[in-house]
């Protein structure tokens, strides 16, 4: 098996994956962005992606915080895999798809599923039953209690606290800290607690 990873996106979020691929023994690869802030990452050579020749053989992680982003470039058809930090633990009682990154001290248990894309940072606790669509980012250290729905490209501010079975909807924002009680209306953002609607996004930004 290819044991060699490729990284699109020059960020922080990437320096994370670096580690985890470490964590695992795998081989850090190209790392591109499209617009270097720097040449190099953590002693990696960072290329230009502008040109770029993408090899559709070997295997990608969209190394890239931003959900809207990873949406958009997930339409490359890239062979992207799922990286799970040597120190997360991932229920074998779990599902998940491809591209995701867990990252080290997350929890995924029994019954939880995991979409594409998603982010699951450091520390952070997806507890059993919990659904995870496409995109989302589970910041570090939040909580999901069982049976928790996290819409697409939802994202779960760090430290963030869901009691059980609140339905998130999808492309929200939880705040820093928010402590969620009930369910949570698509493109909303909530904060504070117990969570309250600070404002709605524009779906077509
Ligand atoms: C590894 C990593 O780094 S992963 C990344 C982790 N990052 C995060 O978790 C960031 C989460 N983001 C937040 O919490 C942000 O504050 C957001 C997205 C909720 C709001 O950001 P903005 O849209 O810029 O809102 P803004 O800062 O203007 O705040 C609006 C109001 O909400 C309040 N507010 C904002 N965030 C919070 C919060 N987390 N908890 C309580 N109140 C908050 C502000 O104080 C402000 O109140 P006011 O109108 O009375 O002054």
């Amino acid at each position: 098996m290819e044991n060699k990873v490729n990284l699109y996106g020059a960020s922080g979020h990437c320096k994370v994956i670096v580690d985890i691929l470490h964590s695992i023994n795998k081989v850090v690869g190209t790392i591109l962005d499209d617009n270097p802030k720097s040449t190099e990452l953590l002693g990696y050579a960072v290329q230009k992606s502008d040109g770029f020749l993408f090899d559709k053989a070997s295997q990608w992680i969209l190394s890239i915080g931003n959900n809207k982003v990873r949406k958009r470039l997930a339409d490359m058809n890239l062979d992207f895999v799922n990286l799970i930090h040597h120190k997360a633990i991932v229920s074998p009682h779990s599902a998940m798809g491809k591209g995701n990154v867990v990252m080290a001290g997350a929890i995924i248990n029994p019954g939880a599923t995991v979409g594409n894309h998603c982010i699951i940072n450091t520390g952070a606790v997806i507890e059993h039953d919990c659904i995870i669509e496409d995109f989302a980012h589970v910041s570090p250290s939040v909580a999901l209690a069982g049976g928790v729905r996290v819409g697409e490209g939802t994202h779960v501010g760090i430290g963030a606290s869901v009691i059980q079975g609140v339905q998130i909807g999808k492309w929200a924002v939880i705040g820093a800290g928010a402590v969620i009680l009930k369910d949570v209306p698509d493109f909303s953002t909530v904060v504070g607690n117990p969570g309250r609607i600070i404002k709605y996004t524009n779906q077509h930004e």
